[in-house]
């Protein structure tokens, strides 16, 4: 490994500590950061984002005592471009799992603050992992066009914007290599957007799949706000606020779970590696 100089470095005991994980094949970056010391810039996400010269991932998570006192810890995530996003569901799993495995807090539930304000986890010491995700609003239709197509959805606030898009087309033969339209009058900051297909899942059962391409990162294989976006807009379509939602995404499978307009996230968090970040990548 050489860094820009040529010279042969190899991450010494002084380079950025990280780990890699991910909740159904959303992968992130995460940087504990105990002492609130280091400067996550734009340029330093997209570098250690970009799946050729970085290490590759969906986002950046750094983990860092929570200044304001509402809770132990912050979660502040960055989209794959650098940009900032209120929320991140399957990010907030790997966050809580890694929270309990460094032994920085007890397993079981507990708070976490998020630019989206406070959210709670519970943690067993394996399994699957549930973020109570907030409130869901549904907001305004509006629509996208993807391949030629025109497809109508709906605007649902689940801490960062997302336009819900439940359709008969094919969702599989999408073209989601570039961006959907969307109308930046109603999403000024930008849009998730996910393509959602109902299932037939059997009497008294809810379950969808969806692919999503999501602000700031393009298409992922799962997105944990956007299940719960997903889940709300299609409950809405046979007239119910409420109710258990199993969403497939093209990375596993999630389970949403809203009870009076609140929406809790369940599923896998897995960490598959950790190690130092050479300073050239950090820079
Ligand atoms: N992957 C994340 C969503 C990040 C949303 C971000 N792309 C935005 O700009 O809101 C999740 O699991 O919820």
């Amino acid at each position: 490994m050489t860094s820009a100089g040529g010279a042969v470095v190899v991450p010494g005991p002084n380079g950025v500590p990280f780990l890699k994980g991910h909740g159904t094949e959303n992968d992130f970056i995460l940087l504990p950061d105990p002492d609130s010391q280091l400067d996550l810039t734009p340029e330093r996400v997209r570098r250690l984002c970009d799946r050729r010269a970085g290490l590759g991932a969906d986002g950046v998570i750094r983990i860092v005592p929570d200044a304001d006192g509402g809770a132990g810890f912050f979660m502040d995530y960055r989209n794959a471009d650098g940009s900032l996003a209120e929320m991140c569901g399957n990010g907030a799993r790997v966050f809580a799992r890694y929270l309990v495995a460094a032994g920085w807090v007890e397993p079981g539930e507990f708070d976490f603050a998020t630019r989206g304000g406070l959210r709670t986890a519970r943690v067993a010491a394996d399994g699957d992992v549930t973020i109570g995700m907030g409130p869901v609003r549904l907001g305004v239709r509006s629509s996208t066009r993807v391949s030629g197509l025109a497809m109508d959805g709906v605007a649902v606030d689940v801490g960062n914007p997302h336009l819900a898009c439940v359709t008969d087309h094919d969702i599989d033969g999408l073209d989601l290599t570039r961006a959907p339209e969307y109308d930046t009058t109603v999403f000024p900051a930008g849009v998730n957007v996910e393509f959602i297909e109902g299932l037939d899942a059997g009497a008294g059962r809810d379950q969808i799949r969806l692919r999503v391409h999501e602000r700031g990162s393009g298409e992922t294989r799962s997105c944990g706000t956007g299940t719960v976006a997903a889940a709300a807009a299609y409950l809405d379509l046979s007239g119910r606020r409420d109710g258990e939602v199993t969403v497939g995404v093209p990375g596993g499978q999630v389970v949403v779970r809203i009870a009076d307009g609140q929406a809790t996230l369940t599923g896998p968090a897995i960490i598959v590696a950790s190690g130092r970040l050479d300073p050239a990548l950090w820079g």
